[in-house]
């Protein structure tokens, strides 16, 4: 389980931009953290990354993530990934391998050949392995980091609005290999922004404006109620959509 304890973020003294968060999620699902423009989604995320200042703690199954940094994969706004960095498609999936390998061991690329090609493949970027990430697509360039993910093996993967600018076709490509993680036992959460998914999309929802909204299964918080408290609109759910 995936425990979130009274997180607060202030990016400035005094001027709390996320207040005492708390929650929980179970193992093997995938979650969104959902709320409007400035709500605090990325703040929370880089707060359990423990990459900004902040106070309270996240655990997963009782261990400080903090403790456990092999076990988590994190995958930028496509925004924070520097792409004039020279690399190609190949060399950033097998950086996923750094947190497999013991100390001091080199990167036998010899020996993860075969997984390395195999994730090529899953992640249809078999023809584009010597492709530099500054040549890729939106949709090419998430599959390239999902595809470090799997090769991670990583217990906990945290995505900062993986869909962002891509195409319907690509976001069902990408949901679709996050659900095969998902069915391999490794725990998903992302900040989403496109409400008609997700219903479709999340076990669980952590639904947040500067503190806590709700938090629990998709069903039980994705409430009008809910969402009016969070976007201030009322927005209609798809059980209470008239049919046809
Ligand atoms: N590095 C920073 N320094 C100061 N303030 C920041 C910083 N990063 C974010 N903020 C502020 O914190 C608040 C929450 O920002 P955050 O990016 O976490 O929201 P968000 O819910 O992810 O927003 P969006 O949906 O627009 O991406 C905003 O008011 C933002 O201006």
């Amino acid at each position: 389980m995936l425990e979130v304890h009274n997180v607060s973020v202030a990016y400035q003294r005094h001027q709390k931009v996320l207040s005492n968060v708390s929650f929980s999620l179970p193992k093997g699902t995938i979650s969104g953290i959902i709320g409007p423009n400035g709500a605090g989604k990325s703040t929370l995320l880089n707060a359990i990354l423990n990459i900004i200042p902040h106070t309270g703690s996240a655990t997963f199954d009782n261990v400080d993530l903090s403790r456990m940094a092999k076990r988590i994969a994190y995958v930028a706004q496509k925004s924070q990934i520097d792409l004039q960095f020279p690399i190609t498609v190949e060399q950033t999936i097998s950086l996923g391998l750094q947190p497999r390998l013991r100390l001091f061991q080199r990167l036998g690329k010899r020996q993860f050949r075969p997984e390395i090609e195999e994730i090529l493949a899953k992640i249809q970027m078999a023809d584009f392995a010597d492709r530099q990430i500054s040549q890729l697509s939106g949709g090419q360039l998430q599959r390239v980091m999902i595809g470090r993910c799997m090769i991670q093996q990583a217990d906990l993967i945290l995505l900062d609005e993986p869909f962002s600018g891509i195409d319907a076709r690509s976001e069902a490509t990408i949901m679709a290999l996050l659900q095969e993680l998902k069915q391999s036992g490794k725990t998903i959460l992302m900040v989403h922004h496109d409400l008609n998914k997700v219903q479709d999309y999340f076990d669980h929802l952590v639904i947040i404006k500067q503190a806590l909204v709700a938090a629990g299964s998709t069903h039980e918080t994705f409430t009008p109620e809910n969402m009016q408290q969070a976007y201030g609109l009322p927005i209609i759910t798809k059980e209470e959509t008239p049919h046809a």
